[in-house]
């Protein structure tokens, strides 16, 4: 069974090829994290399975359809003057999806949006204004709106940038349990891996038009990593973290070199 499929994707702006020849399928309940610097190609490569990005050549798909899919965005704080509760938030997720509220599809909505908030914890703060809310709070909320259409495939782009240590483990939690509880699909687009070490299954490392797909073990390995970086990288293992030395980026794919966590990541 696949949920999502690649097949000889490529994907170039003018001349600049950001990856090529992608073979992907994501089984249902699984879980895949797309790593990689800034500039490789991770937000264009969800772009591609949203359709807002069409493909150079090769074929995506998601197999039962657009309309099946959830999408969490980056985490960006919400300005506080923004009138939505946090259930209309989530209620938003429904409409999308569906058109022509009757008095049962009324019914249908609040439940399916009672339901979504209470799968994230967010009961106790599903009713203040949205913009009131802390980042972990809000993107709990984000969360909850990317599930309430009950999706066979979730899209997540970097939904853990600029959490503190506990909600990203939060988050990353909320979304293991449903995965594994509804078989959702889940392509999860980050620069730290730590996080969600325990969860992973697969990794999609994307390095200036090259990558590796393959379990942790296979490709969090210095060898692997200074191939793909071309020049020597290292990692290390050090307390049930990984730590990335040597990719030269400014926030490498670990978050080691810790642009938000300096001194939680080792
Ligand atoms: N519509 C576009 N036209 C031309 N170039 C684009 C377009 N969209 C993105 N790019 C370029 O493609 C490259 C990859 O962008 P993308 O956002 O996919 O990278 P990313 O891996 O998600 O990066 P980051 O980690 O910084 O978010 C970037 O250099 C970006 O400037």
């Amino acid at each position: 069974m696949t949920a999502v499929r690649l097949q000889g994707a490529t994907l170039a702006y003018g001349e600049r090829v950001l990856w090529s020849d992608l073979d992907l399928e994501v089984a249902p309940g699984e879980f895949v994290a797309v790593l990689g610097p800034n500039g490789s190609g991770k937000t264009s490569l969800l772009k591609v399975l949203l359709g807002q990005n069409r493909l150079t050549s090769g074929t995506a798909e998601i197999v039962g359809g657009r309309a099946s899919v959830g999408y969490v965005p980056q985490q960006k704080a919400i300005d506080e003057g923004v009138p939505l509760r946090g259930r209309d938030f989530v209620g938003l997720g429904w409409d999308g999806h569906r058109w022509g509220i009757g008095l049962r599809g009324r019914a249908a909505r609040r439940e399916a949006v009672d339901a979504a908030i209470a799968s994230v914890g967010a009961e106790q703060f599903a009713d203040a204004p949205l913009g009131q809310l802390s980042g972990g709070e809000q993107q709990r909320l984000r969360v909850a709106q990317a599930l309430v259409g009950d999706p066979a495939v979730l899209l997540c782009d970097e939904p853990l940038l600029s959490l503190d240590l506990a909600n990203q483990q939060v988050v990353a939690h909320l979304i293991d349990r449903r995965r594994r509880a509804h078989g959702t699909a889940v392509v999860f687009v980050t620069h730290e891996i730590n996080p969600i070490l325990p969860i992973v299954d697969r990794i999609v490392y994307l390095v200036d038009g090259k990558f590796r797909i393959g379990t942790t073990d296979e490709v969090m390995t210095s060898e692997v990593l200074s191939e793909l970086y071309d020049t020597d990288v290292d990692v290390l293992r050090v307390r049930g973290r990984l730590v990335v030395v040597g990719t030269g980026d400014a926030m490498d794919a670990l978050g080691a070199a810790g642009a938000h966590h300096p001194t939680e990541e080792i």
